[in-house]
């Protein structure tokens, strides 16, 4: 019997460490690092950091480091090496694209070319999974293990939690519920919960759809101001109650409400490209300033629920065909694409433009 935490809990602990502010420790063997994310970073931990001594650098992804300049030698991302007077403000200006307009020229930075860049890797796809800015500060620390006990730090085993975050986590049902809804009287609400301690996703089941037919559905990700809030910066509101809407014309559907905001990157970093998009970058281009991929979603969730509901053939309503070749790829086949095309508007136009032209989608 145990009552240790195993690796997908450390890493729940890891992801939520890094929100707060504290340092968490990657462990390799006999190397080890202590990662500290720049967003919340403290300058009593920027203090401490500086007095360990050593060498720690500022880890951003190469998408990051096209902004800056910087020399991603790592491919996909870049080691910068402090500065000797490093502040907190240089720190926020590398990480954070708010002010890139007003002050461009950062460097020149300097980027480390030799030794591994694993255990930065890691850190930068937990801060991704945290759903912070992905930029980290890393410092090799001899004896890392010790040291996280010393201060009571979340200390990973780098290659399992690699291995953890490649994985998709198991769902597991948690309850389901009748809710009348103004598309259909005959909807039922289900939860689903990740072992891994992650986001919880919904189902949405109208009527009683026939597990051996292709059921209509929906891949729906959380996007909290259009769909509650009714924004026209996007068409995630008039989606979400189209689609059910013809669910409930039909008599039978599911609906899955992926809480994957953003596509992926979480609120804040939502409205951060958002600011950007004031500035006059484009949706991809924002999310690249910020350090991510146009698309941080995984869609193998879709899937993993709609097997667990017992659904193996659907009729997608989509017009992104990434989603329709992760559900190939999962073993969901897609019998038919209905198109969705519903609530374009002037503040929404250009937007829906930029998805066509660079993310594939269809018109
Ligand atoms: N990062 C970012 N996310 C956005 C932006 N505008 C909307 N979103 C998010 O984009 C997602 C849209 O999701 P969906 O409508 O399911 O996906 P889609 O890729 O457009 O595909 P279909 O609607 O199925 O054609 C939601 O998670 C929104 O929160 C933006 O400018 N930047
Ligand atoms: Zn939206």
């Amino acid at each position: 019997m145990s009552f240790m935490p195993d690796i997908a809990e450390m890493l729940a602990r890891a992801r939520a460490d890094l929100r707060m502010g504290l340092g968490i420790v990657l462990l390799d063997g006999a190397e080890g690092a202590l990662v500290l994310a720049a967003e919340t970073l403290s300058s009593q931990r920027l203090a401490d950091l500086r007095a360990l001594g050593g060498a720690p650098v500022l880890a951003v992804t190469a998408r990051r480091a096209e902004t800056l300049k910087a020399r991603p030698y790592d491919g996909d991302l870049a080691r910068i090496a402090l500065p000797a007077d490093v502040s907190l403000a240089w720190i926020a200006a590398i990480s954070d694209p708010a002010d890139d307009l007003r002050s461009p020229m950062k460097g020149p930075l300097v980027a480390e070319r030799t030794g591994p860049a694993h255990l930065h890797r890691l850190a930068l796809r937990i801060a991704k999974a945290a759903r912070i800015l992905p930029a980290v500060l890393v410092l090799p620390i001899p004896d890392a293990a010790r040291f996280a006990g010393e201060n009571g730090l979340t200390a990973l085993d780098a290659v399992r939690a690699k291995s953890v975050i490649d994985t998709a986590s198991p769902l597991h049902p948690v309850i389901f519920a009748r809710v009348p809804l103004e598309a259909s009287e005959a909807g039922r609400v289900h939860v689903f919960r990740p072992e891994d301690g992650g986001e919880e996703h919904y189902a949405i089941e109208i009527g009683r759809p026939k597990r051996d037919q292709p059921v209509l559905a929906r891949l729906h990700s959380a996007c909290f101001t259009g769909d509650l809030l009714g924004s026209l910066k996007c068409d995630c509101g008039p989606q979400l109650r189209g689609a059910l809407h013809q669910m409930g014309e039909e008599g039978a559907g599911v609906l899955l409400y992926l809480n994957q905001e953003g596509r992926g990157i979480g609120l804040a970093n939502k409205m951060r490209a958002y600011s950007l998009q004031d500035q006059g970058f484009d949706t991809v281009e924002a999310n690249h300033r910020l350090g991510f991929e146009d698309d941080e979603r995984d869609f193998r969730l879709g899937s993993d629920i709609l097997t667990r509901m017992g659904f193996r053939k659907v009729r997608l309503l989509t017009n992104n065909p990434a989603k329709i070749a992760m559900m190939e790829k999962n073993g969901i086949a897609v019998t038919e694409r209905v198109p969705l095309k519903v609530g374009e508007n002037a503040h929404n136009r250009a937007y829906l433009a930029t998805k066509a032209r660079k993310s594939g989608h269809l018109l």
